[in-house]
């Protein structure tokens, strides 16, 4: 009886050995990085002051890293399947482990409270038996407003779950069952947990507009007690611990447990906000998992663990159990750290203009990394085996306290004034000094990706990890709809994979003698990210300057030099396309993420490499700016049509323009050389090039002439962008 399998996923049945057929269409990529670096000496040689070569040859060999470290994903791709409906005949009910379940929100205006509940219930509803789940919620925002939320959610919680499993519903955030279903005559009692969820909505709401909770809404003792924590003095960075139980009768209990209104018990749900104070470092998110990796082991100490963003629901109440086919296959069992599922998204618009589905980052390269140790880490939808947080498979590092350790077994009800007050000692904001939290044991800390860091850290002690991939979305979040914060969440990471690339535990000395050659180029792929900027940038000005001087860095058409370029251009165009469409993609939504590759390029990767200098020589320092779940009507009206939401006017938006700019005069000069019939051989790279940056440009151009909504390119950028276009030009005919 299976409970999981895998193959290849390039249909060649079985386990592949090598999947030469991905391999074989990403040859012609190294010839082009090869052949790019050639054509250069080939051509006429240049004014002397200032010859492109060292750049373009520099460029080049960014491509042949980039090309050369992505086939590690290439080497063995595998796609795996699993029988959770046999996983009943072999574990018993009484015999399921313990699923605690941390859940992480930072600001109650950015991340909807409503949204950070329905995840809750989303996962509170799992299938699976309901007093082994604990959820944990992180609260880094400090708000009153999030607890009320969750305390109205408590009371709704005992409604809905019943609710779910009777009528096997699979959409188990309230939010998005409603939003499908608006009548269901056949349940009757549809429209009574309607009114109750619209109720809900609508106190917690209001509470947030106030910016306080509403006396009136107060139903007892405890939660007055609760809410008089936020005394004047507490603030969102400083301020003591709170913990809450969550009671869901609403009266004080002295049992251990509650129970729905069919008699079912319920999982645990714990409010916390850690402790803060302005003099101790808070590590972001990872610093408030490692608090939840505490307070939860003090609590409950379930074997697994699962790492939620607050946006990110449920989507499958069955994906529990598709875990359990892994974690107790003995097979796995010893060296098994975490099982990952891709992040998936709800609400992209058609085409996904700015590329936020990465099909490549979390599911393409995931399956590659799958067929090697394992995927890397991505912050959401993982289980973990709580002991992989604690050292090596066979290199423990044991906690300072023993209550700590992942075999450490919970005696005392979770009410019990010993735990709480345990509990809260862990929570503390310096209960971490001199310990190896963050740095030998628990999430890392030190990166702005704490998620592929620890991932990493964790695949370099010698654990193992899974990609679990099923064809219903285990998980759907939120995805950015401006451009501004698309960059700006693109540009955190890149801070942050760059402060891995550069870390003592680098990826490509240190990962390779961890991991072995291909782990760490895979590894190295990723935490070198950010210079992609180099022959991005390269190539949407220089050639396009020397043209505007009349200076040639091309071969010309009866150049057998030509034909490779061009075969090698088509080729890397060529293998990227296929691999994105047999992965399901359609064409339109490619070419978007083409463009969004080109603009990454001449924004995020360009502006975290130039922070990253300027922090690494104390110049600035960057914290986590969190992604903005909110949405406005009018940009998000605008993305459902697929218009670019420019909007505000950061630099981020510069180079871009001034490319634009640029390559629309240099493709403008390529045509009426054309036309005049000049120097007609030597003009058909300089098309190519400069026409595709044009027409990856349209948004571009729409939003600086065409358009007159809040989105368009805001005036200071043209200005500034049309200046620096003109200087270019002018510095660049004096030094060529
Ligand atoms: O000080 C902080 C900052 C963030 N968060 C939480 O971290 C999560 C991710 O933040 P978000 O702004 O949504 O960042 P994204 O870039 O969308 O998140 C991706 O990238 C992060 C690493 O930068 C990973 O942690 C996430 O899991 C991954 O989804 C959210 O639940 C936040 O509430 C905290 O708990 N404390
Ligand atoms: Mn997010």
């Amino acid at each position: 009886m299976p409970l999981a399998c895998f193959t290849c996923p390039n249909h060649c049945g079985g386990r592949p050995s090598t999947a030469s057929s991905r391999w074989f269409t990403s040859l012609p990529f190294w010839l082009y990085s090869t052949a790019m670096s050639k054509t250069y000496s080939s051509t006429p040689p240049l004014a002397s002051s200032l010859s492109p070569s060292p750049f373009f040859c520099f460029s080049d060999l960014v491509l042949a890293f980039m090309w050369a470290s992505a086939q590690a994903f290439r080497m063995s791709p595998i796609r795996r399947k699993e029988f959770p409906q046999n996983l009943k005949q072999i574990i018993k009910d009484e015999d399921f482990v313990g699923l605690d379940v941390f859940i992480c929100t930072a600001d109650p205006y950015k991340e909807p409270p409503m949204n950070v509940v329905n995840t809750a219930l989303s996962l509170m509803a799992y299938d699976y038996p309901t007093e082994k789940i604990s959820i944990y919620v992180s609260d880094d925002g400090g708000s009153v407003l999030t607890l009320f939320a969750f305390m109205e959610a408590a009371k709704f919680a005992r409604h809905w779950l019943p609710f779910c499993r009777q009528h096997n519903i699979m959409e188990r955030s309230p939010h998005v069952y409603f939003e499908s279903i608006s009548h269901h005559p056949s349940i009757p009692q549809f429209e009574k947990i309607k009114i109750m969820y619209e109720d809900m909505k609508m106190k917690v709401e209001q509470v947030i507009d106030k910016g306080a909770v509403i006396e009136e809404y107060i139903s007892d003792d405890q939660q007055h007690q609760a809410f008089n924590k936020w005394t004047k003095s507490f603030s969102r960075m400083d301020h003591p611990t709170v913990i809450q139980i969550m009671s869901y009768e609403q009266v004080i209990l002295d049992k251990s447990k509650d129970t729905d209104i069919s008699g079912q018990l319920m999982p645990n749900l714990i409010y916390v906000s850690r402790e803060k104070s302005k003099t101790s470092p808070h590590h972001f998110k990872a610093g408030a998992l490692n608090v939840l990796l505490r307070v939860s082991a003090v609590m409950t100490n379930a074997p697994i663990i699962l790492t939620q963003d607050c946006d990110m629901y449920s989507n499958d109440p069955q994906t529990p159990l598709r875990i359990l086919c892994y974690f107790s296959d003995p097979a796995l069992k010893s060296n098994l750290a975490f099982v990952q599922f891709p992040q998936r998204f709800h609400g992209l618009n058609r085409d996904d203009i700015y590329a936020t589905e990465y099909k490549r980052l979390f599911k393409i390269n995931s399956m590659g990394f799958d067929g090697l140790n394992g995927p890397n880490y991505v912050g959401s939808g993982c289980f973990f085996r709580r002991r992989a947080l604690f050292g090596g498979p066979s290199t423990p590092v044991p906690p300072e306290i023993p209550e700590l350790g992942p075999d450490h077994v919970v005696r005392k009800p979770i009410i019990s004034h010993e735990i709480l007050s345990l509990a809260h000692r862990v929570a503390g904001c310096n209960y971490e000094n001199q310990t190896g939290w963050g740095s030998q044991s628990g999430f890392r800390y030190g990166s702005l990706v704490e998620d592929f860091y620890t991932g990493y850290r964790l695949q370099c002690e010698g654990w193992k990890s899974l990609f679990c991939n099923p064809e219903r979305a285990a998980f759907l979040g939120d995805v950015p709809i401006t451009l501004f914060d698309v960059l700006s969440q693109c540009k955190r990471w890149c801070i942050g994979l760059f402060e891995v690339a550069f870390s003592k535990y680098n990826t490509l000395i240190f990962g390779s003698q961890s991991m072995g050659v291909l782990m760490s180029l895979a590894y190295s792929h990723y935490a070198l990210w950010p210079i992609w900027c180099i022959p991005v940038t390269f190539y949407s000005f220089l050639p396009q300057l020397a043209l505007l001087n009349q200076v040639s860095l091309f071969p010309k058409i009866t150049e057998p030099w030509f034909f490779l370029y061009v075969f090698l251009l088509l080729g890397a165009y060529g293998q990227d396309f296929l691999d994105f469409v047999l992965d399901g993609g359609t064409v339109r939504k490619w070419w978007n993420a083409q463009r969004m590759w080109m603009i990454r390029g001449l924004s995020c990767y360009l502006f975290s490499s130039i922070e990253y200098l300027l922090k690494s020589v104390g110049i600035s320092t960057h914290g986590f700016s969190l992604t903005s779940k909110v949405v406005d009507d009018e940009q998000s009206k605008r993305y459902g049509q697929g218009i670019f939401e420019f909007g505000v006017p950061s630099p981020l938006f510069m180079p871009l323009t001034v490319a634009a700019i640029i390559n629309l005069f240099s493709f403008l000069f390529v045509l009426t050389q054309f036309f005049s019939g000049k120097n007609t051989e030597g003009l058909c790279l300089k098309m190519i090039l400069t026409g595709s940056i044009v027409l990856n440009c349209l948004p571009v151009y729409g939003a600086i002439g065409l358009r007159n909504d809040a989105g368009k390119m805001p005036t200071q950028i043209t200005i500034i962008s049309t200046f620096v276009s003109v200087a270019l030009y002018y510095a660049s005919s004096l030094s060529l």
